[in-house]
């Protein structure tokens, strides 16, 4: 039986309500990155009253004002009242597990300490689950006559649970009521044969077209053994790998011990059978997603296994304020697709230091896939396109086999084999100055009005920002207008980037030093051809480790000039780089060398999605990335696309939906006075002489793009 330990209902009764601070949760793209992890680095401090927040700990909201907030929180451990001293209830949520509410009154201080301490032991960095659209598209009922019963069932022999009478915790599975037809098409079901699926499927397809041939002519009973012999056969359940039970000993299951990768293929029992057999109640209940629980072990574990997890199909990478979010929740609405806990989980960039085990504890687990006919899942982390260090680790960590088995470190090309087995990578570009000015109002403008009216602001001198004052005071007095911040960035983008200059130099010795770093062939071809340097913008440009309180070093200048003004924002996310984040050709030219080396790799491995071909054609724009990603053809994607779009504006707060016939206002501030929406205005205006100089920087490198990517994206400029 599955018992609590092992997993928890979301979407199911427990609704996780309102989540971290806004002003905090609304951390979301790339930008924010190296500030996170430099907090990570200096701040190890613990909650209100002495208690450290636990993994399982949820902030679910925060009240207050500046100086005194409550924090409420769910103690999964039901630590009730041991530490925190205000006030404490408990929930029962979804039948299934007992929450304890503990509310704590802490200062300003204390409550970035809690979510700081929260984001160092790897807990959400950004929204958590909210699934607004699942619901209307995954259980209508056309959904059953679109999509039969699922192989896993066929596979057993049923064509329904019902029919099957399987009780939840019965001894065994009643493999008499085997249905003798299988109701699925492998061949449609899994795109097979038109855009071949994820590596991970293709086992199942073979056992279902064995399956499918052994059954022909045979009776009931050599069927059930057919069948056993071929579900129990398989390594995985297409994305999943089947749960141990109970994990055997000495078996040596995928570890990682600190920063080294995995060193060996996962050992586990299959007992499919059993699989649907404990889990019938979850298989059988197709509202609920079930996600593994990861329990931290306070020892390495050595048999630690994946069994019951479950891999991401797809990866998309950014970039941040380009869509990602609707992409992503469009994406995972089509009715084979499973939304991870989660939309962005970073793993591959704040969270290195921990296991697979834990990034997969963020994709629902064997048994929804099996309950929900699900062929994939995945993520949208937009931190992760702009470093080539997410690409390695992507590689290094999924790869089912591991060719520096002998310890030693291997370039890219050992690993070229395995690319074919990892998820798909999907980035989203969007027209640059478009991008620019969102990501200044998301990733500045927000963010410094809420950390000037609270009073704990500094300007860049160095001097207390006063609290309490109208928006109008700070847009007029204390902040720098999207202008000034972009020309400063861009003079110093052009330094950076011309012919032998810093980017080259700098790639060059941190990526090709060394002859078993993973790019060095590839930078080192380049090189010796006339084929273009591979920059890390990120890195070259703009330095990759700063301090969170000290301004980028492209406004460093800035800064001096305009004391008064803000630039830093001590725990909030700011801007790493207006107008270097739309330069994408810089960041896709490393995935593609990863993923898109050859004309059919780019075709299977690695597709990019134009923003603007999903503001006006969602459909077409879906139904690409469907076939792209060898799902079946979902003939609702309208509904969902009608949606809306999600994180529209800056101060929307973080994975909101916006109806389209709301878009008007969409960019509307909150406040009723014009003054102050003339005022925001002002700061984001860009002047024509500089829009010439913006679109004659960005030129080249969209041409680039478009050459990379094959296609042209419908770009106003
Ligand atoms: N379907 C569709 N078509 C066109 N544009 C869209 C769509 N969905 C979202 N958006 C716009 O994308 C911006 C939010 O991007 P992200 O979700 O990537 O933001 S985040 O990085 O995750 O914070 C945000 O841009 P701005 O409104 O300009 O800020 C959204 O309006």
């Amino acid at each position: 039986m599955r018992t609590n330990e092992e997993s928890y209902v979301a979407g199911g009764g427990h609704k996780r309500t309102s989540l971290v601070p806004r002003s905090l949760s609304d951390a979301s793209d790339g930008d924010v990155g190296n500030e996170r992890r430099e907090r990570q680095g200096l701040i190890d401090v613990v909650g209100p009253s002495g208690r450290s927040l636990e993994e399982t700990d949820l902030v679910t909201s925060v009240d207050g004002d500046a100086d005194h907030s409550t924090i409420y929180f769910t103690d999964s451990t039901d630590n009730v009242g041991t530490r925190c001293s205000c006030k404490s209830k408990a929930v029962t949520g979804a039948a299934v597990i007992i929450f304890a509410f503990t509310a704590c009154l802490v200062t300003e201080n204390e409550r970035i300490r809690l979510y700081l301490q929260r984001t160092r032991r790897g807990g959400y960095s950004g929204s958590k689950p909210r699934m607004p659209s699942h619901g209307n598209y995954k259980h209508n009922e056309n959904e059953h006559k679109t999509y039969p019963a699922f192989p896993a069932k066929a596979l057993l022999g049923f064509s329904s649970l019902e029919n099957a009478k399987i009780t939840p915790g019965s001894s065994s599975v009643p493999l008499q009521n085997v249905e003798t037809t299988a109701p699925y098409d492998p061949l449609n079901d899994f795109q097979y044969g038109h855009n071949r699926t994820l590596l991970y499927w293709e086992e199942v397809v073979q056992a279902i077209e064995q399956y499918q041939s052994l059954h022909n002519g045979s009776d009931a009973n050599t069927t059930n053994q057919t069948v056993g012999t071929v579900w129990s056969n398989l390594s995985t359940w297409g994305a999943c790998y089947p749960r141990a039970l109970p994990p055997s000993k000495g078996s040596s299951g995928r570890r990682l011990r600190g920063h080294s990768y995995r060193s060996s293929p996962p050992t586990v029992n299959r007992n499919w059978t059993s699989i649907v057999q404990s889990n019938a109640d979850i298989i059988a209940d197709e509202e609920s997603i079930v996600y593994p629980r990861y329990k931290k072990d306070f020892f390495h574990n050595e048999d630690e296994s994946l069994g019951g997890f479950c891999r991401p199909g797809f990866l998309i990478i950014g970039q941040g304020k380009c869509g990602t979010s609707s992409l992503y929740h469009y994406l995972t609405s089509h009715p084979r697709v499973l939304p991870a806990s989660e939309k962005q989980v970073h793993y591959f960039l704040y969270h290195t230091h921990r296991s697979l085990k834990w990034y997969y504890s963020h994709f629902p687990g064997i048994e929804s896939f099996l309950g929900r006919g699900a062929l994939m899942t995945g993520e949208a982390s937009p931190g992760y396109m702009p470093y080539p260090s997410v690409l390695e680790m992507v590689v290094k960590r999924l790869s089912p086999s591991n060719p520096e088995e002998d310890g030693e470190s291997k370039g890219l090309d050992v690993w070229r084999e395995e690319v074919r087995s990892l998820p798909k990578i999907i980035a989203i570009v969007r027209e640059p100055i478009d991008r620019a000015v969102s990501s200044y109002k998301y990733n500045y403008i927000t963010p410094a009005l809420k950390r000037m009216r609270s009073g704990t602001a500094l300007s860049a001198g160095g001097d207390p920002i006063p609290g309490g004052r109208n928006d109008l005071y700070y847009l007029t007095n204390h902040m720098f207008s999207l202008e000034e911040l972009a020309r400063a960035e861009l003079q110093a983008l052009r330094r950076c980037l011309k012919a032998g200059g810093q980017g080259e130099r700098y790639t060059r010795k941190r990526y090709a030093k060394y002859k078993d770093s993973f790019f060095y062939d590839s930078i080192k071809r380049r090189n010796e051809s006339n084929e273009r340097h591979l920059i890390h913008l990120d890195g070259a440009c703009y330095k990759d480790s700063f301090s969170n309180t000290i301004p980028r070093v492209q406004w460093k200048e800035l800064g001096k000039e305009h004391p008064n003004k803000i630039l830093a924002l001590p725990d909030l996310q700011l801007i790493q780089s207006i107008i270097g984040r739309g330069a994408y050709i810089f960041p896709l030219e490393w995935w593609y060398e990863v993923f898109g080396s050859s004309v059919k790799d780019r075709e299977e491995r690695i597709q990019v999605v134009c923003t603007e071909d999903m503001a006006d054609g969602s459909v077409d724009t879906m139904e690409n990335v469907t076939k792209f990603l060898g799902l079946p053809e979902f003939d609702s994607w309208s509904d969902v696309t009608n949606v809306g779009w999600y994180n529209v504006g800056g101060h929307r707060g973080y994975d909101t939906v916006t109806q389209l016939h709301d878009e008007d206002g969409a960019d509307a501030s909150d406040d009723e006075d014009p003054a102050i929406d003339k005022a925001r205005l002002a700061l984001s205006f860009i002047s024509d002489s500089f829009m010439k100089e913006l679109v004659e920087f960005y030129r080249p490198y969209n041409e680039r793009l478009f050459e990379l990517i094959g296609k042209r994206c419908p770009w106003k400029y």
